[in-house]
C-alpha cells in the first residue's frame, strides 16, 4: 500500500508551526545534531587554549557567530541548511542530492512550484523532514577550474543572497555546504576566501541579525583550509568586551578538542550523505519562503588560470575540531603569513548588473580527476552537466520518492555515474 502523497503546501503549513519536540518527531533521522552541540569559533579555541593553560580574554565579536563544522549538513538542527542546487532545483547529486533525500518528496514539490533559480541568486522552501525548518537553494557559478571575476562575483552572491534570506524571514542560524566546490569545479582555496570573507562582511553589518553562521565542510582537504583561514579571518580576541560584561567562561572544554592528525586522504573513500563522518557534538552552545533573491552581477570576462587543487575524497573517520597545538601552530604561522588574500575586493561590496547564466549554463564544469594523485590538476577536458542538474524531471522526482528508504542514499561514486550529458 503505497503512502499517500502529501501536499506540500499543506505539509509545509503544518510544520512551520510545530516547535520543539513536537517538530523534531518529524525529522527523518533522529542523529541529528542540535545547534547547542555546536561549538562557535571561539569555543574551540578557548577550549584549546584552556587546555594548554592560557586564558582567552574577552567575549563576543565575531569569532562568537561562526562555527565550523565537518559532517553531513542534513543532520544539522538549524534554521535553515544552504543547498548547492543547479538551476533547475530538482534535485541532483552531491549535497543537492542528500538534502533531497533527507526532505522528502515535498521538497522537490516545492522546488517545482519555484521554476528554477538563476546562477548567484537564491530561494527557500521549508525543510520538511530534516531538522533544519527550512532549505535555502542556491545555484553556484560552474568553475570548471577557472576563477574569472564572473565567477568570483556568482560565488559571492550565493552567500550575499543566503544570507539575504536569512535576515528576510528572521532565521538566526543557517549553515553553508562548500558552495561549487563539487562537481562544479570551483578550486577549494578561493571559494573558502569567498565564503568567508562574504560572511564575514555580511555580519559586521548585521550583527543583530545572527546567532551563529556554521561552514559545513565535508571533506578532509576543506577542513584544513577552513580552520587554517579561519584562524587568521576570526581572531580570537576579535572584540574586546568591557571588564565588568566579561565573566569566568565555564564553557567545558570540548571532549574531543584534541586534535586529529591529519591523516592520508583516502584516494578511495566514498562519500555518503548519511556517513557519520561528523565533527564531534561539543558542549557548550547556545542556540533560532520561495522568495527569490535578486543578486545581480556585473560581468566583466577576465580569465585568470588558477590550476585546480585536486579534491579527494576523504577517509570516513570522525574529524576534531581544531585543537591547541594545531592552532596555536596556525596562528603563529599566520603572524608570519602575509595577509589573507582577499579575490576580487571588488566582488563582494557592489553587485551590478546582469547574472551571466546563460554563460554559466553554457559553461561545461570541470570533470574532476578525483583519483588523482597529483596535488594539483591542470582542468583538461571537461564533460558537461545537464542544466537541470538531472538527466530529466521525472527521472529525478522517481528518484526522489523512491529513495524515501534510507539505504537508497545517493553517494559520490553513483553521482559520478549520474547522467552527465553533453549538449550538442
Ligand atoms: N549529475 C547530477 O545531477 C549531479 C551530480 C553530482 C552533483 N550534482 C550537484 O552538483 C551541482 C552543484 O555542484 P556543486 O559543486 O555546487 O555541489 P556538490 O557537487 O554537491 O559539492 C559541494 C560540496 O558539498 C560537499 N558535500 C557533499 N555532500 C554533502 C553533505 N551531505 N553535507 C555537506 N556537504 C556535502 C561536497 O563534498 C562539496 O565539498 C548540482 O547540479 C547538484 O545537483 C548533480
Amino acid at each position: 500500500m503505497s503512502k499517500k502523497k502529501k501536499d506540500w503546501k499543506t505539509e509545509k503549513e503544518r510544520l512551520l508551526r510545530l516547535d520543539g519536540e513536537e517538530r523534531r518527531k518529524e525529522y527523518r533521522r533522529q542523529d541529528f545534531i542540535p545547534l547547542e552541540k555546536i561549538p562557535t569559533w571561539r569555543e574551540e579555541n578557548r577550549a584549546n587554549r584552556k587546555e594548554e593553560g592560557k586564558e582567552v580574554p574577552g567575549r563576543g565579536g565575531l569569532s562568537d557567530k561562526v562555527s565550523l563544522y565537518k559532517g553531513d549538513i542534513t543532520v544539522l538542527e538549524v534554521d535553515a541548511i544552504v543547498n548547492a542546487a543547479n538551476s533547475s532545483l530538482l534535485g541532483g547529486g552531491g549535497v543537492d542530492g542528500c538534502i533531497h533525500k533527507a526532505a522528502g518528496s515535498c521538497l522537490y514539490d516545492e522546488c517545482h512550484s519555484l521554476n528554477g533559480c538563476d546562477t548567484g541568486k537564491a530561494k527557500i522552501t521549508c525543510g520538511y523532514d530534516l531538522p533544519a525548518r527550512y532549505v535555502i537553494h542556491t545555484v553556484g557559478p560552474v568553475a570548471r577550474g577557472h576563477v574569472s571575476t564572473t565567477e568570483t562575483n556568482d560565488l559571492t552572491s550565493c552567500y550575499q543572497n543566503s544570507l539575504r534570506l536569512v535576515k528576510e524571514h528572521g532565521l538566526s542560524s543557517v549553515a553553508f555546504p562548500c558552495i561549487s566546490t563539487g562537481i562544479y569545479g570551483f578550486p577549494n582555496e578561493p571559494a573558502a576566501d569567498i565564503a568567508l570573507k562574504t560572511v564575514k562582511r555580511w555580519i559586521e553589518e548585521n550583527p543583530d541579525s545572527i546567532t551563529l553562521v556554521i561552514f559545513c565542510v565535508f571533506l578532509e582537504t576543506d577542513f584544513n583550509i577552513y580552520k587554517k583561514k579561519m584562524a587568521a579571518i576570526f581572531q580570537d580576541n576579535d572584540m574586546e568586551v568591557p571588564e565588568d560584561q566579561q565573566k569566568e567562561d565555564d564553557t567545558p572544554p570540548s571532549p574531543n578538542s584534541t586534535v586529529k592528525e591529519e591523516t592520508e586522504e583516502d584516494d578511495n573513500a566514498v562519500i555518503q550523505c548519511d556517513s557519520q563522518i561528523q565533527s564531534p557534538a561539543l558542549g557548550g552552545r547556545k542556540e533560532e519562503t520561495g522568495d527569490e533573491e535578486e543578486g545581480d552581477n556585473d560581468a566583466e570576462e577576465k580569465e585568470e588560470d588558477v590550476e585546480m587543487a585536486s579534491q579527494n575524497p576523504e577517509d570516513d573517520t570522525r574529524d576534531n575540531a581544531p585543537n591547541q597545538e594545531e592552532t596555536k601552530e596556525t596562528n603563529e604561522n599566520q603572524e608570519e603569513k602575509e595577509e589573507v588574500e582577499i579575490i576580487n575586493d571588488t566582488a563582494e561590496g557592489d553587485n551590478q548588473g546582469k547574472n551571466k547564466e546563460d554563460t554559466a549554463e553554457e559553461d561545461q564544469p570541470a570533470s574532476k580527476d578525483e583519483d588523482s594523485q597529483a596535488t594539483t590538476v591542470e582542468m583538461e577536458d571537461v564533460s558537461e552537466i545537464n542544466d537541470t542538474g538531472t538527466s530529466n524531471r521525472e527521472e529525478m522526482k522517481d528518484h526522489v520518492e523512491s529513495s524515501e528508504e534510507p539505504n537508497s542514499i545517493p553517494t559520490d561514486s553513483n553521482q559520478s555515474k549520474d547522467t552527465v550529458e553533453k549538449k550538442d
